[in-house]
């Protein structure tokens, strides 16, 4: 059981055997073992010198989702999903260390200057012997002006063969926006998901607040969600995939996103408010 700190990330070992790996460029999660397998996909043309954001694990989108809105101007200037996953964050403290599971707590340095808000953002990263919590906290630190935001947690899990899994617990009539149909606004029919071509869809206030992945192969993930309201699903298949210069050959074949967060509407809070993003990830 411990926590060791390297010049670039932050590893937890569990006494169960599971461990994760926590890079401080973007607070992103690299690597979680669980039941001797990794879990999280990270592509192995993945930039990890901090030149470009990680294309794999658990990235954090922040304060946007996706390309940006058209104002206000600071926002309408972001790059796509934000600033957080490239900014190098700060290993606050352990919070925790017990069988029970293992918690360390990140915060987020300063927006860059074009970005004038004041705000504070910090990431709780807990282990135990078959999950993984991740918390994004983020409190409004304005005197007199409110801060509002998108965030969400780019979750990649790693799974044997994208053609075999079956996504589940996405409620009949949720709706969604689809991506590859050009932002359209469907409702979910409730059937299980497959991917069998490129998908894309942001759901709206999945009240489930869970989504299940079965692997096809008797394994699989349960992902509960609390705070976040939204869930992106992703995977480009070879399609698009074939598109991302820093997606290993076949990568689609062995990840799929799923991505709860704060993600189709703008989330606002009040003066020296605070919310809670969560995410609980159970490998079954
Ligand atoms: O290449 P990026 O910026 O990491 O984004 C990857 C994907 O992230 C998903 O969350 C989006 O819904 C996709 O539209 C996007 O392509």
């Amino acid at each position: 059981m411990g926590v060791t700190e390297t010049d670039k990330s932050v590893i937890i070992n569990h006494e169960s055997g599971s461990s994760a790996e926590i890079y401080l460029y973007g607070a992103t999660i690299v690597s979680w073992k669980s039941g001797g397998k990794e879990r999280l996909f990270v592509s192995g043309k993945a930039a990890l010198d901090g030149s470009k954001a990680i294309r794999g694990g658990i990235p954090i989108c922040f304060p946007i989702f996706g390309p940006p809105p058209s104002s206000p101007p600071e926002y309408a200037s972001l790059a796509q999903h934000g600033f957080a996953r490239n900014q190098i964050w700060k290993f606050e403290k352990t919070v925790m260390d017990r069988s029970e599971g293992v918690s360390l707590r990140f915060t987020a340095p300063l927006p860059p200057t074009e970005f004038q808000h004041k705000y504070k953002l910090a990431y709780v990263v807990t282990l135990s012997e078959h999950q993984l919590s991740t918390d994004l906290h983020i409190v409004n630190e304005e005197e007199s002006k409110e801060f509002t935001f998108q965030a969400l947690l780019h979750t990649y899990l790693a799974i044997p063969d994208s053609s075999k899994i079956k996504i589940s617990n996405v409620p009949q009539g949720t709706t969604y926006v689809d991506k590859i149909l050009g932002g359209k606004k469907v409702e979910s029919d409730g059937v299980d998901i497959v991917i069998d071509k490129p998908i894309d869809r942001v759901y709206h206030k999945v009240a489930s607040q869970e989504v299940h992945v079965d692997d096809g192969l008797g394994g699989g993930y349960k992902v509960r969600f609390r705070g976040f309201e939204d869930c992106t699903i992703w995977n480009p298949t070879e399609e698009t995939g074939k598109k991302i210069v820093d997606m290993e050959d076949k990568g689609w074949e062995k990840y799929i996103c799923i991505e709860p967060g704060y993600a189709r509407e703008f989330k606002s809070l009040a003066p020296g408010e605070e919310f809670i993003g969560q995410q609980v990830i159970t490998a079954l």
